[in-house]
């Protein structure tokens, strides 16, 4: 004996009871069929809304009967061809509705909708449908016998929720088999009868359990569940867009994801058959030829040892805390008790081993009347002062790690905490049973996309984890960064397993942001200036509410305000990489904030561009210091545009020429001044001695500026005016380096807890003295390297270099 059932989308039309009578037709060939269906998809629904209504006194529930019946007359015409066919179920079908009406007047009448009648109501949906497919099998020329599930299945008289007795079904079901011929049986599902024979349900989704107890009753040789898609998946489809099917699966497993919201299967379905050892599939009616799901009892390991994630929203957390439990036999005990008499179902239990507090689940719509009783039940210890009234807390979901296997493999908890962390997911309890088959974790109910996101890359897609970046300020190097993104994008795929996708791009007039998928990288730039405007604090608030998992925010400004986005994006753990070296150089107290924010919320405030562009500056004295190393001298040329300036002006040119050719090929700072007055070589100097532990403030920074005041009066035209009425004082300059043999470079130097930046003639021989173009070069003289200094020297400015350093501080954060 096989048994099939089908859910409520494959018999939702004719048209899909056509391919559930294809597949039961097929089956037929390996041996005798009971076959359970559904009501047709949205049927009970439609008749639960209609007895609220009646009850309520709102007569719209005739129209949503009338509708009903339509629909299955529909069905029937179009499942039946022949006249005589339908004229033999349209009486059946018009009586089914007649006594359907005089259910719902009598509701209607009484202002009432009782557990019981409710029911009896919701039962016709089955009835009509597992009558229809009789029908149509029979119009085949396939014999079908109908089974009412009233007659096969005993349960107690909890109405909506019964619960099944076991003997009695074993015996009814018997007793049918015992005097039924047909190879094929057609059973409701979801309904069965009490003792009386009065209708009772066995709960939302209950006709997946109506097949199993058939088929546990019956000894079946395997249970199939037909529904919409093609088996169990590692996680919910609508949440994941990558979630996979799941091959093979335990009893025990499938158990634990249906529990925890995996829909596709009716959690207490799996009990009868594991008791039985009877194989269940899962499959798809609408892709028959799919593997679907094995549920076993020993499927093979599952290759990442989770085999699940699932979740489930609505969840409330109800703490109860007081010193009054501390080693207090019976506390605990009271609790559920008190919880069980208002009928609360509880999802999920933790108690810390200080037994200061016990904490469960619950369903939210539970919280007022748990508070209630429980309230109720410790109001001496209340008064008393020996425990606090219940506290509960909304808007939670649970979401777990499901697996057999994960009890033999440590450290699978470790990576679980690790991956919400890094993404600033928190959790607010914890619950593991001893099998550890499940991890629970309740999070915010509006973290759980990103959770579960986060949590399947983690166990579940050794190939990609995606990235989501915010770029503000595609300018010079922003532009250039886009551009290589653009280019490595599928590289990075392949070999670093990295999807990183643009949310959005930003600049000082629009804010271009993708709906899904990431933005295309070859045609922003015409999109984004069709983009609306968005300030600053929107576009944060923008980050944080898409609360996307592994997000990064980029500024490739020189913006104070963008600055001043990062405090609140690290507390979300969203990691801030910057080229603008305004942050790092502010106020020391801000700088420290904004790396303790960084520790504190597990994410990344990366700057490494913020000297020498491209040149791992930042990160070769973090090496160094953290390996212990003591860093006392630093000399160095930070500013790429003074180089190129010096390296190219010997008087043959203006001055001014020499620095906007330096401008025009990307080398100064978007205001230019900040360069010639020596503040960008301050402001790097200023970072590396914080680097290198020293609390400095940007006026503890000497600037021996050589250019003459009145070069900063005005806006950057008159600047470049004033250039040009002073080039004798540059002239000068460099005359009289160049008699002495010796070139001017703008050096930065820092010892003994001292930095000043300063125009100097430097003679050959010196280790800055070879130092061509823009480049920029940094001594480190440390306790390892107290003579011979580490040297870094390369490019130190230009739009590619810095996008390229840009660019690698993204992957650093990303990969965290
Ligand atoms: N050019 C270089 O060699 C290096 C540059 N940097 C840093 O890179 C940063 C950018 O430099 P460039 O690309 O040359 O500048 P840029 O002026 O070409 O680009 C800046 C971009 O920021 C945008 N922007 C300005 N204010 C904004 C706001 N409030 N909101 C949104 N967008 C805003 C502008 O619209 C523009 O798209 C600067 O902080 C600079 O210090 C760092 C290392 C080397
Ligand atoms: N304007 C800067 C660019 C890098 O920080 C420079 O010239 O060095």
């Amino acid at each position: 004996m096989q048994v099939l059932k089908f859910g409520g989308t494959s018999v939702a039309s004719a048209e899909n009871i056509e391919k559930v009578i294809a597949i039961v037709t097929r089956a037929l060939a390996h041996g005798p069929v009971v076959l359970v269906v559904s009501a047709l998809g949205g049927t009970t629904d439609a008749l639960i809304s209609a007895g609220r209504a009646a009850a309520s006194g709102d007569e719209s529930f005739r129209q949503a009967l009338r509708q009903l019946e339509a629909r299955h007359f529909t069905a029937a015409e179009q499942l039946l061809p022949s006249f005589e066919a339908q004229a033999e179920i349209q009486p059946w079908l018009t009586a089914q509705f007649t006594e359907l009406v005089l259910l719902a007047d009598g509701i209607f009448a009484l202002g009432e909708l009782s557990p019981r009648t409710l029911d009896r109501l919701m039962s016709y949906g089955e009835l009509l449908s597992s009558r229809l497919v009789v029908a149509a099998l029979q119009a085949r020329g396939v014999a079908a016998a109908w089974a009412d599930s009233r007659q096969l299945i005993r349960t107690n008289s909890r109405f909506s929720m019964a619960l099944l007795e076991e003997v009695a079904t074993e015996q009814l079901v018997a007793d049918f088999q015992a005097k039924t011929t047909e190879n094929l049986w057609v059973a409701p599902g979801f309904i069965a009868a009490d003792a009386e024979g009065h209708t009772t349900t066995l709960g939302r989704g209950g006709s997946d359990y109506t097949a199993a107890i058939l088929a546990a009753a019956l000894g079946a040789e395997k249970l199939e569940i037909w529904t919409d898609v093609s088996g169990m998946l590692t996680a919910d489809p609508r949440l994941v867009r990558s979630a996979r099917p799941i091959a093979r699966i335990s009893y025990e497993e499938a158990m634990e994801l249906s529990h925890f919201g995996a829909k596709v299967l009716y959690a207490p379905t799996v009990q009868p058959v594991r008791q039985r050892g009877i194989p269940m599939w899962i499959k798809n009616t609408f892709a028959p030829q799919d593997y679907g799901t094995l549920v076993e009892v020993a499927p093979p390991p599952s290759i990442g040892v989770v085999r699940g994630l699932s979740s489930i929203g609505n969840l409330a957390l109800l703490n109860l805390e007081g010193s009054g439990m501390v080693g207090v036999p019976g506390f605990s005990a009271r609790l559920f008790a008190a919880l069980a008499r208002a009928r609360i179902n509880v999802v999920l239990i933790t108690q810390s081993s200080s037994e200061h507090s016990i904490c469960v689940g619950v369903n939210e719509g539970d919280v007022p009347a748990a508070q209630a009783v429980v309230d109720e039940e410790f109001a001496a210890e209340i008064a008393a002062d020996r425990l606090e009234p219940l506290r509960p807390e909304t808007g939670l979901a649970i979401v777990a790690l499901v697996g057999d296997m994960m009890r033999n493999h440590p450290g699978i908890s470790g990576r679980l905490f690790s991956a919400l962390g890094h993404n600033g997911v928190n959790i607010r309890a914890i619950a593991q049973g001893a099998s550890e088959r499940n991890i629970s974790t309740v999070i915010r109910a509006a973290d759980v996309r990103k959770a579960i996101n986060v949590l399947h890359e983690e166990f579940f897609e050794a190939t990609y984890k995606q990235v989501n970046l915010f770029i503000l300020g595609p300018g010079n190097v922003g532009g250039k960064l886009l551009s290589q993104l653009a280019q490595q994008q599928e590289y990075l795929r392949d070999k670093l397993a990295l999807d990183l996708r643009v949310v959005a791009i930003a600049n000082s007039r629009h804010c271009l942001v993708s709906d899904e998928g990431g933005l295309d990288l070859t045609t922003w730039p015409e999109a984004l200036d069709k983009a609306p405007a968005l300030s600053l604090p929107e576009l944060t608030q923008l980050i944080i509410d898409k609360n996307l998992r592994n997000s990064v925010f980029v500024d490739v400004t020189a913006n104070p305000a963008a600055a001043d986005q990062y405090a609140p994006l690290l507390a979300k753990s969203v990691a801030v990489v910057a080229c603008n070296k305004v942050a790092a150089s502010a106020a020391y107290a801000s700088y420290r904030q904004l790396k303790q924010l960084a520790r504190d919320f597990n994410t990344k405030y990366l700057f490494e561009t913020n000297v020498g562009a491209g040149l791992p500056v930042i990160g070769t004295l973090a090496d160094l210091t953290r390996s212990g190393d003591v860093v006392r001298r630093m000399q160095a040329v930070l500013s790429g545009t003074l180089n190129f300036v010096f390296n190219n002006y010997d008087g043959t040119r203006p001055f001014a020429e020499v620095v906007a050719q330096a401008q025009a090929e990307g080398y100064t700072e978007p205001d230019p001044r900040l360069d010639l007055n020596g503040s960008d070589v301050a402001r790097k100097i200023l970072i590396l001695a914080r680097e290198a532990g020293q609390q400095l403030e940007m006026s503890d920074v000497a600037n021996e500026s050589f250019l003459p005041a009145s070069c900063l009066e005005g806006d950057v035209a008159a600047f470049y005016k004033e250039l040009a009425v002073h080039e004798p004082h540059f002239r000068a300059l460099y005359d009289a380096a160049a008699s002495q043999g010796k070139r001017l470079k703008f050096v930065a130097q820092y010892a003994d807890g001292q930095a000043s930046v300063g125009l100097q003639q430097i003679a050959p021989g010196h280790d800055l003295y070879e130092l061509r173009g823009k480049d920029n070069v940094v001594l480190f003289y440390t306790d390892r390297y107290p003579e011979q200094p580490l040297v870094v020297k390369g490019a130190g400015a230009g739009a590619e270099v810095t996008a390229s350093g840009v660019f690698a501080d993204i992957i650093r954060a990303a990969r965290l």
